[in-house]
């Protein structure tokens, strides 16, 4: 085990008063986790320092790459939880708050990757976490055995192959973790990560994780986690296709979709996504949590997979189309409630 590793298994000085302990492990080396409530935040921040053998080392350094709007929050949550972060995103001037918040900043994806133990990635698509992954000046070149990747973007199951075997073949460790959730639960630390590869990267990067989730699954192989996310958002694509439907059809017969909202809210499918986002969709305004493009991405992703297995599904198939009639009217980068727009009669081909 190289010097290097070494430091990277034994990081970490105690922040604040304890409130649970955890024992963990990196790469083998068997650690101990002191979670803080830390009051000067958010009532949910957690703070988080690493202890071994009662000796004071370094604190583990962690990049992240992509700093949109889930990684922002995302990064922020592990600044305020005491983390040495440290940023790239394509666009510099979106890390530029958090920078003022004490984040260091490095002017590539191989930077970040070499000057720290753990690598996150959020990017937008397969194609930008290749790119980011794997490209010239990507995270691959910086990662080195001892290192770890977590890629936390919503991509396919061979992109998540793909740039697993590219990091694994440096020597490092490689986890994917897309998240369930939108911008809300990523400010308040409230995601759900679906994470599979490496199970000593997961046991690793599991604090990390719980800083800015509330559960997380290991679900084995890469592929699985980002087989599982596409499904997930293959059924909220589907819904979201068929309550815009709804409410379009309420209104048309005279009834007041505001009370559809109320009534769907009380009985069996009822779903947090149709009380937060329908009153906003009778009004014809979409704030962007989750950019419509992004949606339609995820079904183009999950249809892929369904047909890379001969399963039949005409509902996400036709919820599909209703995102690219969407995307084709301007709509990319209003939340993907504005999907409903493309059932307007105003869209609708003659
Ligand atoms: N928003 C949501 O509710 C959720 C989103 N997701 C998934 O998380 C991922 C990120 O989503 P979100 O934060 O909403 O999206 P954003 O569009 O806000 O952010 C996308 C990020 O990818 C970067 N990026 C895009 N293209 C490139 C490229 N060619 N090279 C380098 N960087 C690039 C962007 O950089 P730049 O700033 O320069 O454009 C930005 O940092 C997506 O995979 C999405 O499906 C998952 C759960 C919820
Ligand atoms: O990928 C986006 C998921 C959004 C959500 O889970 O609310």
């Amino acid at each position: 085990m190289t010097m290097r590793c070494l430091m990277n298994c034994f990081f970490g000085v105690p922040i604040n008063a304890m409130a649970a302990t955890r024992t963990s492990s990196l790469w083998g080396i068997p650690f101990t986790l002191n979670f803080n409530n830390n009051n000067h935040f958010s009532s949910n921040s957690r703070s988080l320092s690493y202890i071994s053998n009662s000796t004071s080392s370094p604190a583990p350094r962690v990049g992240f790459l992509g700093i949109g709007i889930m990684g922002s929050p995302m990064a922020h949550n592990l600044l305020k939880a005491g983390v040495d972060l440290t940023l790239w995103n394509r666009t510099k001037s979106k890390c530029d708050p958090l920078i003022s918040l004490g984040a260091k900043y490095l002017s590539s994806p191989e930077e970040v990757a070499a000057s720290c133990d753990l690598t996150f990635a959020m990017l937008a698509d397969p194609h930008s976490a290749i790119d980011v992954a794997c490209g010239n000046h990507g995270a691959a070149n910086g990662m080195a055995p001892g290192k770890g990747y977590v890629d936390v973007s919503t991509v396919d199951v061979d992109t998540s192959k793909l740039i697993s075997e590219r990091i694994k073949a440096t020597g490092a460790l490689f986890l994917e973790a897309p998240v369930s959730g939108s911008k809300k639960p990523a400010e308040d630390g409230q995601l759900i990560f679906l994470t599979a590869g490496d199970r000593n990267l997961y046991e690793t990067v599991a604090p990390l994780l719980d800083i800015m989730g509330k559960s997380k699954f290991y679900l084995g192989d890469v592929g699985n986690g980002a087989a599982m996310k596409l499904v997930v958002n293959m059924i909220m694509g589907s819904m979201m296709a068929s309550f815009s439907e709804g409410l379009l059809l309420s209104e048309k017969v005279g009834l007041d979709p505001k009370v559809l909202v109320e009534v769907v809210s009380q009985g069996a499918i009822s779903a947090p996504m149709y009380s937060t986002k329908g009153p906003s969709m009778i009004q014809s305004v979409y704030p962007t949590a989750f950019p419509l493009k992004h949606q339609q991405k995820d079904l183009r992703l999950a249809l892929g997979l369904a047909e890379s297995v001969s399963q039949s599904t005409p509902i996400a198939a036709a919820a599909n189309e209703l995102y690219k009639v969407a995307k084709s009217h301007g709509l990319s980068d209003e939340d993907f409630s504005a999907v409903i727009e493309a059932l307007k009669s105003k869209f609708q081909q003659s």
